[in-house]
C-alpha cells in the first residue's frame, strides 16, 4: 500500500491525474487499450474536470474503456447518476465515443441490472481474468467505498461480480462491484480529501479489521498495488507518518 499525502486538494487531484494518465499510457502502449472503473459521488468530479483541462492531449482517449465501480439505481438523466456526472464532466468534453462507455442499465430491475452489468464485464474480458487496469474509489464518511455500505449483505459476497445493494436507511438501491471483483484490479486508487473524511480514513487504514463497520477495509488487491491519494485534512487522524 502506498499513501500519497498532499498539502492541498488541488495537489491531491493533480497527483491522481498524473497517476491516471501514466497508468493509461502504460496499458495502451502494452495492450492497446486501457480499462478503468470510475468512482461516483462528489469527490471525483474535480478529478474528471482536471483530466479534461490539463490532460486532454496526454493520451489516446479513443483507447480508454470506461466502467463504473458503482451506480445509483436512478435513470441516467437523474442528477444523482454517476454516469450523468461522468458524461457531463469527462465523456462529453473529451468527445468520448459512447461505445467506450459501459453504463449500468438502470432501466432494468436492480437484480437484473446487476446481472446484466456482470455479463457486460465478462464479455469485455472475454474469458480472461476480470482485472481492470485501474479502479478508482472514493470513501464515504461512514467508511463505505463503491457501494459497499456498512452492514449490507454484499460485504460477504465472495463472487467476482456486480450486485444490487439495498440501503435500508435511504430506502434506495445501488449497484456495485463486489470486493473480490475490485481486488482483481491491476491498480486501485482511493481519492479522499477533506476533514470530514479523516475519521473514516483512520478507521480503514489503521484500525483493527471490522468489515461490517468499515467496509473499505475489504479492499486488499490480490497483487498488492493499492494507492491512496489524500490531502492533509483527510490524513489528519493517521497516527503513522507516511
Ligand atoms: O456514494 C458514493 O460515495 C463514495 C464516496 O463519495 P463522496 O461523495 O463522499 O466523494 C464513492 O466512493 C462512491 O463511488 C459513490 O457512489
Amino acid at each position: 500500500m502506498k499513501i500519497t499525502i498532499a498539502d492541498t486538494v488541488d495537489e491531491t487531484l493533480r497527483n491522481l491525474a498524473v497517476f491516471f494518465v501514466e497508468t493509461a499510457q502504460r496499458n495502451i502502449q502494452e495492450k492497446g487499450r486501457f480499462s478503468v472503473a470510475l468512482s461516483g459521488g462528489s469527490s471525483p468530479k474535480k478529478l474528471y474536470e482536471l483530466l479534461v483541462a490539463h490532460h486532454a492531449h496526454d493520451l489516446d482517449w479513443k483507447k480508454v474503456h470506461f466502467f463504473f465501480g458503482d451506480e445509483r439505481y436512478v435513470p441516467h438523466t437523474d442528477p444523482d447518476s454517476n454516469y450523468l456526472m461522468a458524461k457531463q464532466t469527462l465523456f462529453d468534453p473529451l468527445f468520448i465515443n459512447p461505445l467506450q462507455v459501459y453504463a449500468v442499465d438502470t432501466s432494468l430491475e436492480p437484480k437484473q441490472a446487476a446481472e446484466a452489468y456482470t455479463e457486460t464485464i465478462l464479455k469485455f474480458f472475454n474469458g480472461e481474468k476480470l482485472s481492470f487496469d485501474l479502479i478508482l474509489l472514493g470513501l464515504g464518511d461512514n467508511s463505505h467505498t463503491a457501494s459497499l455500505f456498512p452492514y449490507t449483505s454484499i460485504l460477504a459476497d465472495d463472487s467476482q461480480s456486480v450486485k444490487e445493494v439495498f440501503l435500508n436507511d435511504q430506502g434506495v438501491y445501488r449497484i456495485s462491484f463486489t470486493a473480490p471483483l475490485i481486488n482483481q484490479a491491476d491498480r486501485t486508487a482511493f481519492l479522499v480529501y477533506g476533514a470530514g473524511k479523516a475519521e473514516a480514513v483512520r478507521h480503514v487504514i489503521e484500525d483493527p479489521i471490522d468489515i461490517e463497520q468499515f467496509p473499505a477495509q475489504l479492499i486488499i488487491p490480490v497483487n498488492g498495488y493499492l494507492d491512496w491519494f489524500l490531502d492533509r485534512a483527510a490524513a489528519a487522524e493517521l497516527s503513522m507518518h507516511y
